[in-house]
């Protein structure tokens, strides 16, 4: 039996979009998600995040399903339109309320509350100015996480500035496939830098807020990236994978610089980025989350964009999302993360898979492949704890299937089932095995 240490924190993840539906309840206001989800074209089947899983409206029977499940935290993000409909300005206390409600329950339940401040719902009147393209978004963020502070910190003791900073800028500014759907690198760029000036705004917010014994930290996607041959050119396309997916948040949140081969491939696209920002963004930090899913493994392709990559598949096996299972890529990740960075204290914010789950006729979902993805990354997490690494907690993505973003509700993460006809949930085979290794803090190896 491997035991993890006294008091891990094993929880399940979620975000506001991609559970709570009624997005303009309450007078909440309109954000980058609902536009871009009702702009035809932009999501599978035309899905949308309207109804989702209801949780704005259900939320007490899914803190019933948490304490069922025996979770010993639960990481959520606020909706800041909800809370600020125009981003700034005149707060909505019944959306505010909604989210004290939740808060409570949670305590009541013996449940720590994780808040995750922004996860991808910037209020659409903050886009119409530019969103995170225009510097001034750091200031309103800063005022909207002050705002939270102040009114839930006296109950939330653990928060996440910013989920994915990476995913929010290259998927909604250059790739242009999540909200706000642009492709434009010069505005990405400044993307990057506006998101962790920013995160660390906030930071500064929050040590200035009178939170007691509050720990606040930022999660990141984080995935190592690896050469597909020993060539020299494919050993230098990984580094410059590296540089962009995992170095460009890491380097400047806990050194303070941009990686300089960045700086010089992307040239006079690359922001400015003055040093009194750098100090700003390495504001330090109580933890670390990292989102976890798989690895990357690239080789040289010349002319292939700023970077000159290109993504090798590998034979699998798979999820649902076509991500290659590679447990082995979580323990790298820790240790090299511990070994880089100071060894900071560490949460697993994000980790689990997409399987086209089938509700059996018996009631039952047989997920062993989820349930199995799991179980090989837990073996992984443990090991990274016995070489030293300060892992603290673990959420698996995710409590419920959700609104999976650009695939609509065609990919399934949950370790609890949703009858999206019915709104029913049922525990899969994975959430009753989870609820054994939360119980007993452990699992056979
Ligand atoms: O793709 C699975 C998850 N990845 N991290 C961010 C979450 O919002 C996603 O659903």
């Amino acid at each position: 039996m491997l035991r993890f240490p006294e008091g891990f924190l094993w929880g399940c993840a979620t975000a506001a979009y991609q559970i709570e539906g009624s997005p303009l309840a309450d007078g909440a206001g309109p954000s980058i998600w609902h536009r871009f989800s009702h702009t035809p074209g932009n999501v599978e089947r035309g899905d949308t995040g309207d109804v989702a899983c209801d949780h704005y409206r259900r939320w007490r029977d899914d803190v019933a399903l948490m304490r069922e499940l025996g979770l010993k935290a639960y990481r959520f993000s606020v909706a800041w339109p909800r809370v600020l409909p125009d981003g700034r300005g005149a707060v909505n206390e019944t959306g505010l309320a909604f989210y004290h409600r939740l808060v409570d329950a949670l305590l009541e339940a013996g449940i720590v509350p994780f808040i995750t401040l922004y996860h991808w719902d910037l209020p659409g009147a903050l886009q119409d100015l530019g969103g995170w393209a225009n510097r001034d978004v750091a200031g309103w963020f800063a005022d909207y996480a002050a705002l939270l502070f102040d009114r839930l910190g006296d109950r939330v003791r653990h928060w996440i500035t910013l989920n994915e900073p990476w995913c929010v800028a290259h998927l909604g500014y250059i790739a242009g496939v999540h909200a706000p759907g642009m492709r434009d690198l010069w505005a990405g760029l400044r993307a990057v830098h506006h998101l962790l000036l920013a995160h660390g705004r906030a930071v500064q917010a929050f040590r200035a807020s009178n939170v007691k014994k509050g720990r606040i930290g930022i999660t990141l996607n984080l995935a190592p990236q690896y050469p597909a041959s020993r060539s020299e050119a494919d050993l230098a396309a990984a580094q410059r994978a590296d540089a962009y997916h995992n170095r460009l948040v890491l380097d400047p949140i806990f050194s303070g610089r941009y990686p300089e081969l960045l700086v010089r491939r992307f040239n006079d696209a690359w922001p400015d980025a003055p040093q009194a920002d750098l100090e700003t963004i390495a504001t330090p930090i109580d933890f670390l989350g990292i989102n976890y899913y798989s690895r990357g493994v690239v080789a040289h392709a010349p002319g292939a964009g700023f970077l000159e990559t290109r993504s090798v598949a590998q034979p699998g096996p798979h999820t649902a999302m076509g991500w290659e299972i590679y447990p082995e890529g979580l323990f790298e990740l820790l240790v090299r993360i511990h070994g880089e960075y100071g060894g900071p204290t560490l949460y697993i914010t994000e980790n689990g898979a997409a399987f086209d789950d089938r509700l059996e006729p018996s009631g039952g979902v047989h997920d062993t492949d989820r349930l199995d993805y799991l179980r090989r990354h837990f073996l992984q997490a443990h090991r990274a704890i016995e070489a030293g690494v300060r892992l603290q907690g673990y959420f698996v993505w995710s409590l419920m299937d959700n609104f999976e973003w650009a695939h609509g509700y065609s990919k399934r993460f949950g370790i609890v089932y949703v009858d999206y006809e019915t709104q029913r949930r049922v525990i899969k085979q994975s959430g009753h095995w989870y609820r054994e290794i939360i119980a007993r803090n452990g699992l056979e190896n």
